[in-house]
C-alpha cells in the first residue's frame, strides 16, 4: 500500500481505518484474523477506490488462503498440516507425507497400502513418451527436459484436461507421483547414453527411483539402505513451503483453469532459477570456486558484502525466514554424517561450514537476517549420493511434486479462487501519434 496509511487494529477480527491521500477515511471489518494482515476486505476496498498496490516480488501479498503449510519465518518454525518438519523428518516416509499433504491426514496402514499401490501402477510411461527423450541433445538441461516431458504427459492423457472431474484430477495426481520419477531418472540416463530402465514396482518410490537413475539392465541393482533413506528424508524436507515461486506459479498458471499436468510443468521451470530451486547447484558451483581459489572463504564473503555484481552467497537468505531455515538444520546434521559413512571427509563440506560460521558472525549478514537456507548444504549429499551437479534441482522437483499438487488441488476447490491476474503501475509514454517510417 505505498500511497494509503493503514490505522486501527492489526490482528483478529475487528474495524482498521484506511485514510487515503485524498483525505478520504474508509472504516471496513477485518474479515480475516491473519495476524498482521488486515484481510482481503482491504484488497476489495483498494479496488474500489481505484489505487493499485505496488509490490514487486509479492512481499506483503497474499495470494491464497491454505490449509497445507505453516511457517513462522522469524521463529524458524516449519509444519506440514500441523505436524513440525522435525517429527516428519524423523518419524514419516516421503510417501506418507505426500499423502498427508495432498489428502490433509496422515494415512492408516490400509490408506497407505492403496495409495502405494495406485502409484505403482502407473510408473510405467508409454513408449511413445520414451522417443520424446530422443528429440534433446545429450547435454540438454535435464530441468527443461523434465518440464518438457510433463507437459506431454497432457497429451498423452487427455481425458485429464478437464480441472473439475474429480476421478480424472486423482488420477492425474497418481499418474504424476509414479511418472514423474521415472521421467527423472530417463533425462539423467538420456544426459550419460545409458539405455532406460523399466520401474520395478517391487521397490519403493525412492529405491525404484535410485535403480532406474542408477541401474544398469544387464546388472543387478542393489539399492543402498543408507543412499534410499537419505534421499527420502531429502524429498521430504523438500515436499512443500506454501506459495514460494514455483508453488505460486503451478496456482496461477492453474487459476486459468489449466490441467494439472500444464500447471505442474510450468512449476518447474519456475524452481530451474538459482534463486530458488536452482540454488542447491549453485551452491556446489561456489563451493568449488571457493575451493579452487585457494579455500579462502572470508575473501569471497568480502566480495559478496561488496555486491559484486553476480556473487551472492548461494544458498543463504530467504524470503520468509529471518533465522535459521529449520531444514537447513537437519540437513547440515545428515550432510555432516552421510559424507561420513559414504564419501568420506569433504572438503567441500568444511568450506561450506567455515563459510556458514563466517557469515554468521559478521555484521552485514547479522543485520540482514541471512541464515542458510534449504539449498545451502544438500548439493553436498546429493554429490556423495552420486548425482551430478547439474542433476541437483531434478531431485528438488521430486520432492516438491506433492506440495504442488496439494496446493493445485487446494486451489481448484476454493471457491475463492479467482484467475491471477496483477495489476501495474504504467510508466511508458502516455500517448503519441504513429511517425511513419520516413520520419524516424
Ligand atoms: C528453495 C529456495 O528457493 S530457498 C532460496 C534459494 N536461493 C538462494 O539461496 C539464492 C541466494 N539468496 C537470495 O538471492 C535471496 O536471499 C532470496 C532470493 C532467497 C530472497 O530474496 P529477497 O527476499 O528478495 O531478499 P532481498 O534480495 O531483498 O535481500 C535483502 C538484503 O539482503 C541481501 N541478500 C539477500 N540474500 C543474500 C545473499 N544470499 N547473499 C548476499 N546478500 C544477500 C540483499 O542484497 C539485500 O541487501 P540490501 O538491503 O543491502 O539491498
Ligand atoms: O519458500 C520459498 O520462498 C522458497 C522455497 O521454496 C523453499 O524455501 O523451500
Amino acid at each position: 500500500m505505498s500511497d494509503a496509511t493503514n490505522t486501527g487494529a492489526q490482528t483478529g477480527t475487528g474495524k482498521v481505518a484506511l485514510r487515503l491521500p485524498t483525505g478520504d477515511e474508509h472504516e471496513l471489518k477485518v474479515v480475516q484474523a491473519v495476524e498482521g494482515a488486515p484481510g482481503i476486505e482491504l484488497g476489495k476496498l483498494l479496488a474500489q477506490t481505484g489505487y493499485i498496490t505496488l509490490d514487486p516480488g509479492f512481499v506483503n501479498t497474499g495470494s491464497a488462503s491454505s490449509a497445507i503449510t505453516y511457517i513462522d519465518g522469524d521463529a524458524g518454525i516449519l509444519r506440514y498440516r500441523g505436524y513440525p518438519i522435525e517429527q516428519l523428518a524423523e518419524h514419516s516416509t516421503f510417501i506418507e507425507v505426500s499423502y498427508l499433504l495432498i489428502y490433509g491426514e496422515l494415512p492408516n496402514t490400509q490408506q497407505l497400502e492403496d495409495f502405494t499401490s495406485r502409484i505403482n501402477r502407473h510408473t510405467l510411461l508409454h513408449e511413445d513418451l520414451k522417443r520424446f527423450f530422443d528429440g534433446f541433445p545429450r547435454d540438454a538441461h535435464p530441468m527443461p527436459v523434465l518440464s518438457s516431458a510433463v507437459s506431454a504427459l497432457s497429451t498423452f492423457y487427455q481425458d485429464s484436461l478437464n480441472p473439475f472431474d474429480e476421478p480424472n484430477v486423482e488420477l492425474s495426481t497418481i499418474r504424476l507421483l509414479a511418472k514423474v520419477p521415472t521421467l527423472a531418472a530417463y533425462a539423467y540416463k538420456k544426459s550419460i547414453g545409458q539405455p532406460f530402465l523399466y520401474p520395478d514396482n517391487s521397490l519403493n518410490l525412492v529405491e525404484n527411483f535410485l535403480r532406474m537413475t542408477f541401474g544398469l539392465p544387464a546388472e543387478p541393482y542393489e539399492v543402498d539402505p543408507e543412499v534410499a533413506k537419505a534421499l527420502d528424508l531429502l524429498f521430504i524436507l523438500h515436499a512443500d513451503h506454501e506459495q514460494n515461486c514455483s508453488t505460486s506459479t503451478v496456482r496461477l498458471v492453474g487459476s486459468s483453469e489449466a490441467n494439472l499436468f500444464a500447471s505442474i510443468s510450468a512449476g518447474i521451470n519456475a524452481l530451474f532459477g538459482p534463486l530458488h530451486g536452482g540454488a542447491n547447484a549453485a551452491v556446489l558451483d561456489m563451493l568449488e570456486g571457493i575451493r579452487n581459489d585457494g579455500g579462502d572463504v572470508a575473501k569471497f564473503v568480502e566480495r559478496v558484502k561488496n555486491k559484486e555484481k553476480g556473487v551472492r552467497l548461494m544458498g543463504f537468505g530467504h524470503r520468509v525466514y529471518k533465522n535459521y531455515d529449520p531444514r537447513a538444520k537437519i540437513i547440515k546434521k545428515t550432510a555432516d554424517e552421510i559424507l561420513r559413512k559414504i564419501g568420506g571427509n569433504d572438503e567441500l563440506l568444511d568450506i561450506a561450514m567455515r563459510l556458514e560460521e563466517t557469515a554468521l558472525s559478521d555484521d552485514y549478514f547479522v543485520e540482514r537476517k541471512l541464515y542458510p537456507n534449504v539449498d545451502f548444504y544438500t548439493g553436498l549429499i546429493y554429490r556423495a549420493l552420486g548425482f551430478p551437479t547439474k542433476y541437483f534441482t531434478v531431485l528438488f522437483a521430486l520432492g516438491r511434486l506433492p506440495g504442488w499438487i496439494a496446493h493445485w488441488r487446494e486451489m481448484i476447490q476454493d471457491p475463492a479462487t479467482k484467475i491471477g491476474r496483477p495489476r501495474q503501475i504504467y510508466t511508458g509514454e502516455k500517448e503519441r501519434d504513429y511517425v511513419p517510417m520516413t520520419e524516424r
